[in-house]
């Protein structure tokens, strides 16, 4: 089974991911980008800002994106694999970037993951205060620094997609406590 964890910078997905991990050691935890050899290559190029057109930020991701699905996803299936984040956040950011159509990115991430999508959501939601609290505590990268309206941007065409396209999910309160969170996420999955 494959579940993405998802959701907007800061708002807890690793730290759960990690909680995950220590309980069940036996899940494959992986990420995008960043979960393969050309991620590694492709997340500095992509989180330092230096490409200006956004149809070239899109198909960087979609790359990684097939790769991390022949290398990690695909060798795997027969296991419990948990990303932190896929295709939701590919058309998120893609979408709040303008100048693309839903049914192009569906398309184009289809693609990529050869009609393979997961099997289950996590999407994390935030608000503006808890946000705007994360953010401030941290270094930010070329995306987080497109700011808070942009962010939260990203995290209404997420939800919509995640209901549009019909996929099982549970949409997490990222406010809430570490420990109640990571309650919730254990009954969701049955693990
Ligand atoms: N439920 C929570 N309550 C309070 N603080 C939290 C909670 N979850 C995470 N944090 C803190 O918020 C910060 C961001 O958390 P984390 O790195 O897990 O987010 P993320 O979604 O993985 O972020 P990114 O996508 O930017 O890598 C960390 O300092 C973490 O300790
Ligand atoms: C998969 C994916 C990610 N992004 C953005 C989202 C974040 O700002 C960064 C990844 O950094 P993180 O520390 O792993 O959260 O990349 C995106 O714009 N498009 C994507 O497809």
């Amino acid at each position: 089974m494959v579940v993405l964890f998802e959701g907007i910078d800061t708002c807890g997905k690793s730290t759960q991911l990690e909680l995950l991990k220590q309980k069940h050691p036996e899940i494959i935890t992986t990420k995008e980008p960043g979960g393969t050899a050309f991620g590694i290559k492709a997340r500095e190029i992509l989180l330092e800002s230096s490409i200006i057109s956004k149809r070239a930020e899109l198909l960087l991701f979609l790359a990684d994106r097939a790769e991390h699905y022949e290398e990690v996803v695909q060798p795997n299936q027969d296991k419990l694999i948990i990303s932190d984040r896929g295709f939701i956040s590919g058309i998120g950011y893609a979408l709040a970037n303008g100048d693309f159509e839903l049914d192009d990115l569906i398309m184009l991430n289809k693609f990529a993951l050869q009609g393979n999508l997961p099997d289950k959501v996590i999407l994390f939601l935030t608000d503006i205060q808890t946000l705007q609290e994360r953010l401030g505590g941290k270094d930010l990268d070329g995306i987080e620094q497109r700011g808070l309206e942009y962010l939260l941007s990203v995290q209404e065409h997420m939800r919509q997609t995640v209901l549009t396209l019909g996929i099982p999910h549970l949409f997490i309160d990222a406010c809430d406590s570490i420990e109640n969170i990571h309650q919730t996420i254990l009954t969701y999955l049955k693990v």
